[in-house]
């Protein structure tokens, strides 16, 4: 029995997502609208163009003063198809367009070849060389760049895109245009949001950087992992007319207030008993900041349970948390005999010996609602096999990058390759591969954390753009994360859900107490949050 999911069934499958579409998806959903007959490539190239222009006039009224001077940089697919609609659309408001193209018009897929030949009929199209770039670097007057290079269709590195950007850059020094990205800025892989054939530590010294990035129908994963934001600058979404899409990957959003009311007549039983285990004396700081995480997001009661010798330290510390010593895993056992306890967290402070490998194991028996962190995790380097056998449906993995390495060697192995050919294996494919190996959900840390469910439901929570959180990358951070995931399990939320909310709250948190925060305040944030969701 899992007994997280049979208390408040009420809070579960409650989120709000938005779906984030692969290369391969974005061009079945266009097929499947071109199929049903409403709608031709040319139409969805047309509003592509002209919602790259409405979002870049919106991003920067000043370029709707007077006739305007832009570089519209089109590539040799359906990119720079829409590139051209962009310059057709730019030079009816009267502005001045020079519009260069890589590659070869000849072989220019049929709708970008058509909105080429209606731009030739107004200006002309001179070829992408170092030398056009050279005459345009500097150029006066350029209030806009359009990189139309390459978007989803990118499959190996654009290796000359050190040169553009390096003109840019200088560009940019010298005139200030600003840059809109379609799609993508090009070079950058929209599944995985890294720049093929650019080592990711320093690709944005040599990749294109846009000021503004316009996608179409929904956003990509590409515009929210890794190097993707930053070289996005901002990210816009224009409708294109396509029917809602529904797709396994999608973008974690606030959580709805219902899933977390206490509202109602209830006591605190009904909201679950969260237990985190702490480790020796003098390391107890961890498991305090996870239970002080599960107390404050919700759990009617939250225990640490620890070592007889640490009671006294704990019970210096604590207040509303309760404290119980055990005596190893007999005593866990024992303890978790009461089924009131609903949700169990394991691993920030717990040491790496073998103790810890036992009361893993014990835990895993009783079958709660269970988070398995840092050194729970760990432990299991020599044979990650041992710990995958234990784990059931109602577990939740919160690996940083290290730990992911440590348990999925070989993943994290594709991960850290250089990415040579798109679309790029990604964070989130990566994560969904562990997560269908362990049997349960894995959330992977970072500013683009990314959830997986081993049914292949995958969320990315992207700490990016206007939720951009730096301040949460300090020590301990992840402890009440930890704690936040067990609390929300022990109140019955599922795994999924669980993970998907506490990793929202968690940036939610830190952007309220903003700059200067430790973890220690994470969970006193979390009320500010809760009222703001009003709660
Ligand atoms: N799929 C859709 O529903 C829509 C797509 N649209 C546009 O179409 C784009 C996708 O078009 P495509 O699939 O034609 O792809 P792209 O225009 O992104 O580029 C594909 C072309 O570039 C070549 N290529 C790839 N990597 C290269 C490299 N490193 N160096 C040189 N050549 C390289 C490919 O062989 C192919 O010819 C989207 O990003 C979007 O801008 C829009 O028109 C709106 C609708
Ligand atoms: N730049 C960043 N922006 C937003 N969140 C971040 C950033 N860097 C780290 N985080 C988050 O901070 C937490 C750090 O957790 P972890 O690496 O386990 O550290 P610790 O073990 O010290 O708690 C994770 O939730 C991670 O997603
Ligand atoms: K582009």
């Amino acid at each position: 029995m899992i007994t997280s999911h049979t208390k408040e069934a009420k809070l579960n499958r409650s989120f709000s997502h938005a779906p984030l579409l692969t290369a391969t998806e974005m061009r079945a959903a266009e097929q499947a609208a071109m199929a049903g007959g409403g709608v031709t490539g040319l139409d969805l190239m047309e509003r592509a163009g002209a919602g790259v222009v409405a979002a870049a006039l919106a991003e920067w009224p000043d370029l709707e003063e007077g006739a305007q001077r832009a570089v519209v940089l089109c590539g040799p697919g359906n990119n720079g198809g829409d590139g051209f609609v962009i310059a057709r659309l730019l030079h009816a408001r009267g502005w001045r367009v020079d519009v260069f193209l890589l590659g070869d018009a000849e072989r220019l897929p049929p709708d970008a070849r058509h909105n080429f030949l209606r731009w030739q009929e107004i200006g002309q199209v001179d070829p992408l060389t170092d030398d056009a770039l050279d005459r345009f670097a500097g150029a006066e007057g350029v209030a806009l760049v359009v990189d139309a290079l390459f978007g989803t269709g990118l499959t190996r590195p654009f290796l000359d895109l050190g040169a553009v950007r390096g003109r840019l850059a200088a560009w940019q020094a010298a005139a200030q245009p600003r840059i809109v990205a379609v799609d993508v800025p090009s070079g950058l892989c929209s599944d995985s949001g890294r720049y093929l054939g650019h080592d990711d530590s320093a690709a944005l010294d040599t990749a294109i950087k846009a000021d503004l990035t316009v996608s179409f129908h929904s956003a990509k994963p590409g515009h929210y992992l890794a190097q993707g934001p930053e070289g996005c600058g901002k990210l816009v979404v224009c409708d294109i007319g396509l029917d809602r899409a529904e797709a396994p990957t999608w973008l974690a959003q606030a959580p709805l207030a219902g899933r977390l009311s206490k509202a109602g007549p209830s006591h605190k039983y009904a909201h679950g008993h969260a237990v985190v285990l702490s480790g020796p004396p003098g390391k107890g700081g961890a498991a305090r900041l996870a239970a002080r995480g599960a107390l404050r997001v919700g759990a009617g009661l939250v225990t640490v349970g620890c070592p007889l010798r640490a009671v006294a330290e704990h019970a210096g510390r604590l207040d509303a948390i309760m404290v119980h010593g055990l005596d190893g895993t007999a005593g866990l056992a024992e303890m978790l005999e009461d089924m009131r306890y609903t949700g169990l967290c394991l691993g920030p402070g717990l040491g790496l010996g073998p103790a810890t490998g036992e009361l893993v194991r014990t835990a895993l028996a009783a079958r709660r609602g269970t988070v398995l962190d840092a050194d729970a995790l760990s432990r299991f380097q020599r044979d990650p096999a041992v710990l995958f056998g234990m784990l059931h449906e109602a577990c939740v993995l919160t690996p940083h990058m290290g730990e992911f390495a440590r348990l999925f060697p070989d993943l994290a192995e594709q991960l850290r390759a250089e990415a040579t050919r798109g679309p790029a294996f990604s964070k989130v494919d990566a994560c969904r591969a562990a997560a269908a190996r362990a049997g349960c959900v894995v959330l992977l840390k970072g500013r683009d954390t990314v959830i997986a469910a081993p049914d292949g439901q995958v969320a990315i929570h992207a700490a990016a753009y206007e939720r951009a959180a730096p301040w949460l990358a300090t020590a301990g951070a992840g402890d009440v994360l930890a704690g936040m995931i067990c609390g929300l399990l022990a109140r019955g939320v599922d795994p999924l859900g669980a993970a998907v909310t506490a990793a929202w709250l968690h940036v939610e948190a830190a952007r309220s107490y903003g700059p200067g925060l430790i973890a220690e305040d994470l969970p006193e944030a979390l009320p500010r949050v809760f009222r703001g969701m009003g709660l």
